[in-house]
């Protein structure tokens, strides 16, 4: 029988968890270990990988100032992805832990140093989302008044793969000896600087780290601009994405294929996930129930613009929320969310575009029912995007047990019973288990 298994990822990020709903957490994550047993219950699933989103500033662009964004917990507080994923990863042995880490933020040494680190500690698990970041507000925190503009941060982060890559290989791979009776650790003929002067950066060498078990970390990378998507074509070893229904991720798949055969890669060695914020009920009519509630809570509204406000620096309080957007808004920042989210032309008002998205800025297409009834459909997707599976989250990414339970323990079971999704993981690593099917 053909394989038909997909993959599953879990989009999250180390902010409030849901705290406002009535079976919140508490709103206090801070010590790590509500998302430790969120990792281990994803594990529990057989799940690919958690993904940890981030931004490195507190958002001020809705109304003009963070009060949206700090009364709400909207996209800050947000702590440090990567001492999470070490936490998330060393209580686990088989899932994938992704941080995401800024081009724009950590000198490529750094990256490479404190990657080949977390991947040495979780034993060949880790992963590194490739971002370039997207805010004016981030820039001031790192010395710049303004971000590049986008195809220059792109421009930078190519060369700053480069080094990446050269840093990964200035260890060779049998370079530790560990020869205790003629007192060798390494054998210093194989750690060799690899003197790397581009136009942005300037690296000496070698890595101070020793070969990590995946070398390097999985790629994942969301590129949505043409120049985004050459860049994740190349370079990634997953791609996350947002599309808008399944002809849309079956085109942003087919496109992303056909680019990394164009640069001699095998298309089957670059893994494309979307984005879905399964609602799920005992039965399709509670589920619905439970989508309408939330669509018409009088947060959803606010909090879908107040972020889309932080990631595209568009400040959405000016418009008037009953009325079409008054012009076709661009961005230096996330393009490819504020484009899929003001559809432009479709005449719509702000407030219907908002619950057009259904489940919010991060939703590919509508998953509402009991875990058959959407396990059933993420499967008829699939086979008609042809692959590769699914990054599953919420509307703002907050989460609560009761919903990771509902995924873990009611989705997954329903996929697996339709032999869509694993039911044990075949390897030890996070790349390998990735490119088991
Ligand atoms: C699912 C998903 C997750 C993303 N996570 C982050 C993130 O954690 N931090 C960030 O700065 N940008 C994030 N982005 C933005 C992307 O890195 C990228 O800037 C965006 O998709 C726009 O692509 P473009 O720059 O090629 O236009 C994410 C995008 C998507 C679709």
């Amino acid at each position: 029988m053909a394989d038909k298994r997909f993959h599953l990822a879990w989009f999250m990020n180390f902010t409030p968890d849901e705290w406002r709903e009535p079976f919140g957490q508490g709103g206090r994550p801070w010590d790590g270990q509500f998302y430790v047993e969120m990792a281990k219950t994803l594990e529990r699933a057989c799940f690919d990988y958690i993904m940890i989103e981030d931004k490195l500033m507190v958002p001020q662009t809705y109304g003009g100032s963070s009060k949206a964004s700090l009364n709400h917990g909207m996209m800050v507080p947000k702590h440090d992805p990567a001492p999470l994923a070490v936490a998330m990863g060393m209580a686990t042995s088989r899932l994938g832990v992704i941080a995401t880490m800024s081009t724009m933020a950590y000198p490529p040494f750094m990256m490479a140093r404190l990657s080949s680190t977390i991947d040495s500690l979780t034993k060949g698990r880790f992963g590194w989302n490739i971002v370039t970041s997207a805010e004016d507000l981030m820039a001031k925190n790192f010395g710049m008044d303004r971000l590049p503009p986008r195809d220059q941060r792109y421009e930078m982060a190519d060369e700053y793969m480069e080094v990446m890559d050269k840093l990964f290989h200035s260890w060779e791979p049998d370079a530790v000896v560990l020869d205790r009776d003629a007192g060798i650790y390494a054998d210093e003929t194989k750690v060799t600087p690899i003197d790397f002067e581009g136009k942005y950066y300037k690296v000496r060498g070698p890595l101070n780290t020793v070969p990590s078990p995946q070398r390097k970390p999985l790629y994942v990378q969301a590129g949505a601009s043409p120049k985004g998507r050459d860049f994740a074509a190349t370079h990634a070893d997953s791609i996350i994405s947002v599309a808008s229904g399944v002809a849309e991720m079956k085109k942003f798949r087919d496109d992303i294929r056909s680019r990394a055969a164009a640069l001699g890669r095998d298309p089957d060695t670059i893994k494309v996930m979307f984005c879905v914020t399964p609602v799920l009920g005992e039965t399709d009519e509670e589920a619905r129930a439970k989508y309408e509630r939330m669509l018409n809570s009088p947060h959803f509204i606010v909090d879908t613009l107040a972020s889309l406000s932080a990631i595209t620096e568009i400040d959405f309080a000016q418009f008037d929320i009953d009325k079409p957007l008054p012009e076709k808004l661009v961005t230096n920042g996330e393009s490819g969310t504020l484009d899929k989210f003001q559809q432009w032309g479709s005449g719509k008002t702000l407030r219907e575009l908002v619950v057009d998205g259904g489940g919010g800025l991060v939703s590919s297409v509508e998953l509402v029912g009991t875990p058959d009834t959407v396990a059933e459909r993420m499967g008829e997707i699939m086979e008609e995007v042809g692959g590769d599976g699914f990054l599953i989250t919420t509307p703002v990414l907050r989460v609560s047990r009761r919903f990771i339970i509902e995924v873990a323990d009611g989705l997954v079971p329903a996929l697996q019973k339709r032999g869509l999704t694993r039911t044990s993981y075949a390897h030890e690593r996070l790349r390998d288990n990735l490119l088991d099917f």
